[in-house]
């Protein structure tokens, strides 16, 4: 039993935002040793001063713990394009220099800005050498009196220093005139260097261009791109391992049996391992028995992480519990929230490698998801390299009130909006831990603090934001 980290001094480190109300201090006393297979349940449902809470942990305490067996993962090489969202291993310093070569910004005329310094007064007539287009190196030089006929991007010939526009000549009226090209008359003057980007400007050679550490975007999969790049190291994402637990699922996609519901938790947890980055192994649902059990952890074997829903309360039942105890170092926490008290989190032993790290949600699908979000998420976050773990809070107005019946946590779904420049937070309906549709309407969840019996209507309240709503008027 050695994944008990017990941690006596946590930082001040208020993930939730409403350390105004909560202390992050251990509650446990800090003399919580684990009894070889034992539970750690606090007293279900007591609201008290203290003792019957005294082996619950705070949200922030099991996320410093879980975290604390997390790290970013190997760097692989990968093409820069599925590089998208991945974290950079290393450094990228440039080989070459962006532009290569000094190049014009406009179609138009290479010339000797000599020659056309007095070209608001007179207009000098120059002779047209030859034409450059992108792609090319032009074989001529630019002397006085002479111009060479540029494009967009085209390297600027050897002798020029600045480039007029097409519209700032006669160009124009001479094709209109059927007139040829041979010659072009500058009607403006322009500064030294007009139109002409210097080789180098964006990037020169051995600079550093990207950190280790940058998360990939579209603009770094150009940056990368322009430099020639055709991979790039990144942190590899983590395999994710989704595993339902109990007699009473259906998988999806078949007859529903009777009495049986359908496993929807193993469809939302992968779509979370998904939306947070990982790749999820969807495993299925094991049956209670322990062959089952076992067999369906085998699978997850060469997993950086095995999520598991179900079998972590006082159930019936503690099959699941034997198990996983069976397999590794297991701790069974009451976390103090709601919903999503009852968690598990261990190590289990695997051959001829680092232990499997395993949490374990409870089984309500509201539980399940919400568990993952203040827990697996920042763990596959962790494990990409990301810094930042947890998402955006704000702080709104509630519209409707919160209730907190023994002492935990709240997180009630809300549905926030933007109104007369402050954010407002209606609650989505029911709350149960079975209700998923109300988490699917909910963009935000809302935090009543575990001390508080309610919150109101018009009281101000710190919101998780699940999704920026792009729509929301700003
Ligand atoms: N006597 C007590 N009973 C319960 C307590 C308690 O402290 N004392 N805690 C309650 C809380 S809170 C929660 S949360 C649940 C957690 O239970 P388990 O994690 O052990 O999960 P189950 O009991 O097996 O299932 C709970 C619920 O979720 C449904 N479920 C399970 N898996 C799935 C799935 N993959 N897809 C959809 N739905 C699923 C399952 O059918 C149950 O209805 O325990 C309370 N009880
Ligand atoms: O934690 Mo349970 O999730 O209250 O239903």
């Amino acid at each position: 039993m050695t994944t008990h980290q017990h941690t006596s001094h946590l930082h001040a480190h208020d993930a939730h935002g409403d350390g105004d109300h909560e202390s992050i201090h251990d509650h446990s006393g800090g003399d919580e040793h684990r009894r070889p297979g034992g539970h750690h349940e606090g007293r279900p449902g007591g609201h008290d001063n203290g003792h019957g809470h005294e082996d619950m942990l705070e949200v922030e305490q099991a996320l410093e713990r879980i975290l604390a067996n997390f790290a970013p993962l190997d760097a692989v090489a990968m093409p820069v394009l599925q590089s998208l969202g991945m974290t950079l291993a290393e450094d990228i310093t440039s080989p070459l220099n962006l532009p290569p070569l000094a190049n014009s910004a406009m179609d138009g005329y290479a010339v000797l800005h000599a020659d056309i310094a007095a070209a608001g007064d007179t207009p000098p007539t120059l002779t047209v050498i030859s034409a450059v287009a992108a792609g090319q190196v032009s074989a001529d030089t630019v002397t006085q009196g002479n111009t060479i006929r540029i494009m967009t991007g085209a390297p600027v010939p050897a002798g020029a220093d600045t480039v007029v526009p097409f519209e700032e000549t006669d160009e124009l009226d001479r094709r209109r005139n059927g007139q040829p090209l041979n010659e072009i008359v500058i009607r403006k003057t322009l500064p030294l260097g007009s139109n002409v980007r210097p080789a180098g400007e964006d990037v020169s050679a051995g600079e550093l261009v990207l950190s280790a550490g940058t998360v990939v975007r579209p603009a770094e999969a150009g940056v990368m791109a322009s430099l020639g790049l055709a991979t790039a190291r990144v942190i590899r994402r983590p395999v994710v391992a989704v595993l339902s637990t109990g007699d009473e699922l259906t998988q999806i996609g078949n007859a529903l049996q009777p009495g049986h519901i359908y496993d929807s938790n193993s469809s939302s947890l992968a779509a979370a391992v998904i939306a947070s980055g990982g790749t999820p192994r969807v495993i299925g649902i094991a049956r209670d028995n322990l062959a089952d059990l076992h067999r369906c952890i085998d699978e997850a074997a060469d997993a950086d992480l095995l999520v598991t829903s179900a079998g972590v309360s006082k159930g019936d039942y503690d099959m699941v519990k034997d198990v996983l105890e069976q397999r590794g170092d297991m701790n069974f926490w009451s976390v103090r929230m709601r919903p999503a008290k009852p968690l598990a989190f261990g190590l289990l032993n695997r051959e001829g490698k680092r232990p499997l790290p395993l949490l374990g949600l409870p089984g309500n699908p509201v539980s399940a998801l919400l568990a993952f979000e203040m827990f697996g998420r920042p763990a596959i976050r962790r494990m990409l390299g990301r810094d930042l773990l947890s998402r955006p809070i704000v702080e709104g107005v509630l519209t409707g009130p919160i209730f907190n019946s023994d002492g935990r946590r709240v997180y009630a779904r809300v549905e926030v909006e933007r109104r007369d420049g402050g954010w407002f937070a209606t609650p989505t309906g029911p709350q149960g831990s079975n209700i998923l549709t109300s988490l699917s309407r909910a963009n935000g969840l809302a935090i009543c603090p575990a001390d508080l019996p309610r919150k109101n209507a018009g009281q101000a309240v710190k919101i998780i934001m699940l999704d920026w709503n792009e729509e929301v008027e700003l």
